[in-house]
C-alpha cells in the first residue's frame, strides 16, 4: 500500500497531471496542500501532496485508480469509503510549516498506516505527543461522528503531522470509515444503549449527510462541527 503510494507520487509531474483536480465528486484526485481552498484564513499551506480515492455508493472502482496503484491494493483493506495516500516531501525548513495542520477527522473511525517516518502527533492534555512508529501497525483515530453517536463516550482526537525534515519523505495511507451509503441519509443520534438518567443525550438527531454539510461550512471559518449539534 505505502509502496504504491510512493510509486505514484515519485513519478514525473506530467504523469500525475491527469489526476490533478480539486473536484471532489471525482473518484480519484491528486492535489497539494490538503483542502487549502476550503480552509479558514490564515491557515498555513501544508507541505504534502495527496492522492485521494473514494468509493461511489460504497463500491470501489479499481479501474478508476492510477495504474501504478491498482495491483498492490489489497481489496480486503478497502472496506472504507475514502482513502488518502499522503506524500510529505522532505522540507528544507520544517519548523516554518506543517505537513498536516491540527484537526480531528469527521469520520467514524480512521485507520492510518505510516511508513518508517515519525511526524504524526496527537493532542493530549494540551500537549502534542508523538505517535510511536510500530512496524506494520495501524493507528486508529476516533472521528467526530463517533463522538456524536457515542454521546462523548469516545472522544475524537486532535492530531497533526510535522513537516518532514530533509532526509526522506514521509508516506501514509489513511482510510476513513463512514456509515454505509444507505445509512448516511438516515436520522441518527447518540445510541440508546449509552443513554441513562445521569447521562442524557448531548447531541440532537441528525444524519451523516447533514453533519458533513455542516462540517464543510464550519471548516471554512475554522470552527468545530460538534457544538452545532449540541442540545
Ligand atoms: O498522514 C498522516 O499520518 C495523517 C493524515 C491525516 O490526519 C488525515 O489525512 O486526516
Ligand atoms: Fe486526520
Amino acid at each position: 500500500m505505502v509502496e504504491s503510494i510512493r510509486r505514484f507520487h515519485e513519478q514525473p509531474q506530467e504523469a500525475k497531471m491527469e489526476w490533478y483536480s480539486r473536484d471532489f465528486s471525482r473518484k480519484v484526485n491528486y492535489y497539494s496542500s490538503g483542502d487549502i481552498k476550503g480552509r479558514a484564513k490564515p491557515v498555513p499551506a501544508e507541505w504534502k501532496d495527496t492522492l485521494s480515492c473514494r468509493a461511489a455508493d460504497d463500491q470501489w472502482d479499481f479501474d478508476a485508480l492510477p495504474e501504478l496503484c491498482r495491483s498492490p491494493i489489497d481489496t480486503g483493506y478497502l472496506k472504507s469509503i475514502k482513502l488518502s495516500g499522503h506524500y510529505y516531501p522532505a522540507c528544507p525548513e520544517p519548523d516554518l510549516t506543517l505537513g498536516t495542520i491540527k484537526h480531528s477527522d469527521p469520520s467514524l473511525l480512521t485507520l492510518v498506516l505510516q511508513d518508517k517516518s515519525n511526524g504524526l502527533q496527537v493532542l493530549h492534555n494540551d500537549q502534542w505527543v508523538d505517535v510511536p512508529l510500530v512496524d506494520g501497525a495501524f493507528v486508529a483515530n476516533i472521528g467526530d461522528f463517533m463522538q456524536l453517536l457515542s454521546n462523548d463516550k469516545f472522544m475524537s482526537v486532535k492530531h497533526r503531522v510535522l513537516a518532514s525534515p530533509l532526509g526522506r519523505p514521509r508516506i501514509s495511507a489513511v482510510s476513513f470509515f463512514l456509515p454505509s451509503a444507505e445509512n448516511r441519509i438516515k436520522p441518527c443520534g447518540p445510541i440508546k444503549e449509552l443513554l441513562f438518567d445521569n447521562s442524557p443525550p448531548i447531541y440532537r438527531i441528525t444524519s451523516y449527510v447533514e453533519f458533513m454539510n455542516h462540517n464543510r461550512v464550519v471548516g471554512q471559518i475554522g470552527g468545530r462541527v460538534l457544538p452545532h449539534f449540541k442540545l
